[in-house]
């Protein structure tokens, strides 16, 4: 694997005033990969995903995508340039309906590169054919939604910015079981429509399932990375955990 990744961090610091939550991650997504960033609560997870998207303050040469250096870029430029967000909490438009909040991303999102095949571009046609009960409901306000379906508006909203990398922040976080195997069903059709996806996700097994490679990460380092499907039980938990912990 020689060619660049699509999107990578070098050496990465970061955190919030004096408190320093990140100390040199390298992490890597390649076009077309699904990969799972893993961790406790805390470990740094979502902070990782802010420092990307230009949400906390990072040198340039820390993020690099598509080839260029883009660190510490504002958080519409990065969208712009193919880097989707499923934020932890949705933070859709409550008081709006299905419909609008999908209407609102479109404006906001990447545009088509000169011959770009536009039949690839999501449309809320086919974010309603991911998602029919989408359409259905189209009309109705978002509040009145069950938590899966705001996920699933969430997620929608998120691919009509045309992203080339969406990064989802705990897409299945107090969903009942039934409604993330529904969501994360629909994955693979979106890594089929050409866009990698990084997951993070608290369901380790979920995450190494619906994934092909894997970070884990402690107290704001990656402590594991590797192959999802040939990573054992015994490593993830030592890289969960830390090395103390005694593997039951
Ligand atoms: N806005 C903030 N201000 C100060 N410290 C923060 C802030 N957000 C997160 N932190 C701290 O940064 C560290 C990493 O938190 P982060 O939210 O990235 O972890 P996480 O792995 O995403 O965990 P979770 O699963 O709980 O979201 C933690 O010590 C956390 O307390």
């Amino acid at each position: 694997m020689s060619e660049e990744p699509m999107l990578s961090t070098h050496a990465l610091t970061a955190g919030y005033g004096d408190f320093q939550a990140l100390f040199g991650v390298d992490f890597e997504v390649r076009a077309g990969e699904v990969v799972a960033l893993i961790g406790a609560n805390g470990a740094g997870k979502s902070t990782l995903l802010r420092s990307i998207l230009g949400l906390l303050s990072v040198a340039r040469d820390m993020v690099r995508f598509r080839g260029e250096s883009v660190g510490g870029s504002k958080p519409h430029a990065m969208v712009r340039n193919g880097i989707g967000i499923v934020p932890e909490g949705r933070r859709l438009f409550a008081g709006m309906s299905i419909e609008d909040n999908l209407r609102v991303a479109i404006d906001y999102g990447r545009k088509p590169q000169r011959g770009e095949n536009v039949a690839s571009l999501w449309t809320i046609e086919r974010i309603y054919k991911l998602f029919p009960i989408l359409r259905e409901r189209r009309d109705q306000v978002v509040h009145n939604l069950s938590g899966g379906q705001q996920q699933m508006v969430a997620i929608g909203r998120a691919l009509l910015t045309q992203p080339m990398v969406l990064l989802c922040d705990e897409i299945s976080l107090g969903l009942a079981p039934k409604v993330i195997h529904e969501i994360y069903d629909v994955l693979p059709m979106i890594r089929q429509a050409g866009t990698a996806l990084v997951l993070v996700e608290q369901d380790v097994s979920l995450a190494q399932r619906a994934s092909d490679r894997l970070y884990c990460m402690l107290e704001g380092r990656i402590t594991l990375t590797g192959d999802s499907n040939t990573m054992t039980r015994e490593a993830i938990a030592e890289a969960y955990f830390g090395a103390n912990h005694a593997v039951a």
